[in-house]
């Protein structure tokens, strides 16, 4: 765990205060109609309070921090991780937006390349933040460009938006698709490459 950031969307701006998270989720209750004191509520605040904690727990980690095995294969070719499982929280609403990420890089020209899974705790640590798919997809993108040192990287990232779905417009099934595309693999063919790879079902 790492300091705090500042910037929009970049990091936590103060601890996770549990107790107050708690008494706030008591007082939503309230202004909801309903009566946090009931039996089956009793105890929801405070369950509610520790969710928080493990769903916004990227606030409280940095990418460096997963990115942490690096080895030097001298493997200089795409590597692509698709299908990754997201859970986030949309900022706009705080209802979850779900659905998967793929994960494409070129490594730098001396084959520095991370464990596959750090490529799944990287999304994670961005998804686990109060957040929306552009800045996900692009955060994602941009801290593997700066640690890895590729010459290229693709992030496309496949989302349903529960505020989408279960309120609002009520499109349930519409599904948003965000990309960012970084350094060679904006080139045509090696990015149709990636693609097509990424769609292969
Ligand atoms: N670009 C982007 N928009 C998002 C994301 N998640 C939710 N939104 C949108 O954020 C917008 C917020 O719009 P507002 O008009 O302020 O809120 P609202 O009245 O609840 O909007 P509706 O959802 O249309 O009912 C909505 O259009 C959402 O669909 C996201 O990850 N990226
Ligand atoms: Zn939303």
């Amino acid at each position: 765990m790492t300091d705090a950031v500042t910037l929009d969307g970049e990091g936590p701006i103060g601890e996770f205060d549990e107790k107050r998270a708690e008494n706030a989720v008591r007082e939503l209750l309230i202004a909801v109609g309903e009566d946090p004191d009931r039996e089956g509520l009793r105890e929801t605040p405070a369950r509610v309070a520790r969710a928080y904690r493990e769903i916004f727990a990227g606030l409280w980690q940095q990418p460096e921090d997963v990115l942490t095995t690096t080895f030097d294969l001298g493997h200089d070719e795409m590597v692509l991780v698709k299908d990754i499982e997201v859970f986030s929280t949309c900022e706009h609403h705080l209802v979850p937006f779900r659905g998967v990420a793929h994960v494409g890089y070129i490594p730098s020209a001396n084959g520095k390349i991370t464990g596959l899974s750090k490529l799944a705790r990287l999304v994670d640590v961005y998804a686990r933040r109060p957040q929306v798919q552009e800045r996900l997809t692009t955060q994602v993108a941009d801290s593997l460009m700066e640690i890895l040192e590729p010459r290229g990287v693709i992030v496309v990232v496949e989302c349903e938006h529960m505020c989408m779905s279960m309120r609002g417009i009520r499109k349930p099934g519409a599904k948003t698709i965000t990309s960012a595309v970084r350094g060679q693999l904006r080139d045509a063919a090696t990015r149709n490459e990636a693609m097509s790879l990424i769609m292969a079902r």
